[in-house]
């Protein structure tokens, strides 16, 4: 591994990357630094939470002279968290050269973005329902941008955020250098990437697996009346330090985390419905630590790095391989472990197994956690808290008391008592959940299969290994997953008004939800699609 004094970059650019406790670079970072630093146009992929934010941050704030006035860098993501949390990472890498950047969200007062941008920003990292606004209202031009880079590439140019990008790119000088990252990127997102990059290099550093190695995958097979038990098990058992629960629905994610609520959780729910300012407070609270448990729809499965997410469960079943790439990803980051679980409903197991194919990994299946196993965790962690005060020494006002019930009670009984005391089950508290219907695999046509076409749902690396196959996953081409259902978007909030933006920038996938306009697709991507799965 290249260490980050040795790519001949600006000592004050070094001394910020040391500052933030990187000393050698990853794998993707070694690879692209040296490109991105010559302007080359580049598609990176890497596994989740392998620093790809700094791979190309690093060369972004290399390149930009402090002394410019203008906007010459624009990094796009595809929610505002994202956008928010990358915006802080480029600032931390600019910060000793005075480089300076500023994120632009929808939900954020844009008086006070108007302000910020008078500052002169050469960055903006921001998602691209509000960036056309400011570009609509001219107080962000794009005209003297030279570098451009997709964060999470392939959700961004997905058919959700596809006009949008198409829309800025026009206005940014193709004279340009723009790089693509993502962890995963199917075969038919790369064709489209082409048309915005010129002779691009493909840089991927996706070894066997396209999720990340260092999370411990497994599923449980449950119904959908159980899932909420077997979750309360899940947590008991496992005690995460944090954990990311995600749902199918904003429904869902309200309700559960009102219910992990009420059984003694520290949980909050966030999605695409919530203020920006509701957003803000649940993702500070989880990032400081004063919530153990985040409930998320997808609007967290991309890109987030809370740093102590030990565990991810999907509650419901990802609607993509993709999506549980990410959703996964949001642990085992930065060579940390992580454990993932997955509840499937026994119809969605043909489902699950495609996501394996795909993803190329098989996941294992472990049982329902037992009574027994949640209430051993429970009562582990408990006793976990004791020792800790105890090792504090910090409760001699107590001290009178314990001797006076010592005199009294049996020593066992007393510890015992109390530790059923902190343990606080609540158990009995009843829990009633909307359920959610199950995703389906569709049969797949047996003509296309036998038509030489490839088959959807590939990743195939670069090198071509897999190439040509004429079943399988491997040698494919086309993603196709749930023809008009996926990539419906938020399409209220218009733009032009001064309030109600809405949250056109996070494309979450609200499929049950029918006040949402479902976006028409457009006939080439229909072509592209077998539909492999209906959402019923
Ligand atoms: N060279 C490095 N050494 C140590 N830690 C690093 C290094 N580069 C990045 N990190 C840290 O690794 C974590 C993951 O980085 P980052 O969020 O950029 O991953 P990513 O590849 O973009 O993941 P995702 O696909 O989920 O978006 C961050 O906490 C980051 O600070
Ligand atoms: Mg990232």
């Amino acid at each position: 591994m290249k260490l980050f004094s040795e790519f001949g970059l600006d000592a004050k650019v070094v001394r910020a990357i040391t500052e933030m406790g990187f000393e050698e670079s990853t794998p993707i970072q070694e690879k692209t630094i040296p490109l991105a630093i010559e302007g080359k146009d580049l598609i990176g992929q890497a596994q989740t939470g392998t620093g790809k934010t700094a791979a190309f941050g690093i060369p972004l704030v290399s390149r930009i002279e402090p002394s410019e006035e203008r906007i010459v860098a624009l990094i796009m993501c595809p929610t505002r968290e994202l956008a928010i949390q990358v915006a802080e990472e480029i600032g931390k890498l600019g910060r000793f050269k005075g480089i300076r950047s500023l994120p632009i969200y929808g939900g954020q007062d844009i008086v006070k973005q108007i302000r910020a941008l008078k500052k002169k920003p050469q960055i903006i990292i921001g998602t691209p329902g509000r960036l056309l606004d400011h570009i609509n209202r001219k107080t962000i031009k794009l005209d003297s941008v030279n570098t451009v880079v997709l964060d999470e590439a392939d959700e961004m140019l997905d058919m959700g955020f596809m006009e949008d990008i198409q829309s800025i790119l026009q206005l940014v000088p193709s004279e340009r250098h723009t790089m693509l990252f993502s962890a995963t990127m199917p075969e038919n997102i790369k064709r489209l990437a082409k048309q915005f990059l010129n002779e691009p290099e493909h840089v991927s550093v996706i070894p066997k697996q396209v999720s990340a190695p260092l999370i411990a995958q497994s599923y449980i097979e449950v119904h959908e009346k159980q899932k909420f038990e077997a979750l309360s098990r899940l947590l008991d058992m496992e005690s995460p330090e944090l954990a990311i629960i995600f749902g199918r629905t904003k429904r869902r994610v309200d309700e559960l985390s009102e219910a992990l609520q009420k059984r003694g959780y520290s949980a909050e729910g966030l999605h695409g419905d919530l203020s920006q300012n509701q957003r803000d407070n649940v993702m500070r609270k989880f990032r400081d630590g004063s919530i153990d448990v985040l409930v998320a729809t997808d609007v967290a499965a991309r890109g987030l790095d809370v740093s102590g997410v030990t565990h991810v469960i999907n509650f419901d079943l990802p609607q993509d391989p993709e999506s549980y790439v990410h959703r996964i990803g949001r642990t085992g980051r930065a060579g940390r472990e992580g454990a993932a679980w997955t509840f499937v409903t026994p119809r969605e197991i043909d489902h699950l197994h495609f996501i394996e194919k795909v993803t190329r990994h098989r996941i294992p299946r472990k049982p329902l956690p037992s009574l027994a196993e949640a209430i051993e965790g429970k009562q582990r962690i408990t006793a976990e808290r004791i020792i800790e005060v105890v090792n504090q020494d910090d409760f001699a006002e107590y001290k009178g008391i314990a001797i006076q019930l010592l005199d009294q009670y049996d020593s066992v009984q007393l510890l015992a008592a109390s530790l059923k005391l902190l343990t606080g089950d609540k158990k009995d508290v009843s829990i009633e959940l909307t359920p959610e219907d199950p995703l389906r695999a569709k049969k797949r046509r047996p003509d296309i299969r036998n038509s030489g076409r490839k088959m959807p749902g590939s990743y195939v690396r670069d090198g071509g290994r897999g190439q040509g196959g004429g079943g399988g996953y491997r040698g494919g081409s086309d993603r196709s997953y749930s023809g008009g259902d996926r990539g419906r978007r938020d399409s209220r909030g218009g733009y032009g008004g001064g309030g109600g933006y809405g949250n056109r920038d996070d494309r979450e996938r609200n499929y049950r939800d029918s006040d949402r306009g479902a976006r028409k697709y457009d006939d080439s991507r229909k072509s592209d699609s077998n539909s492999e799965f209906v959402n019923s």
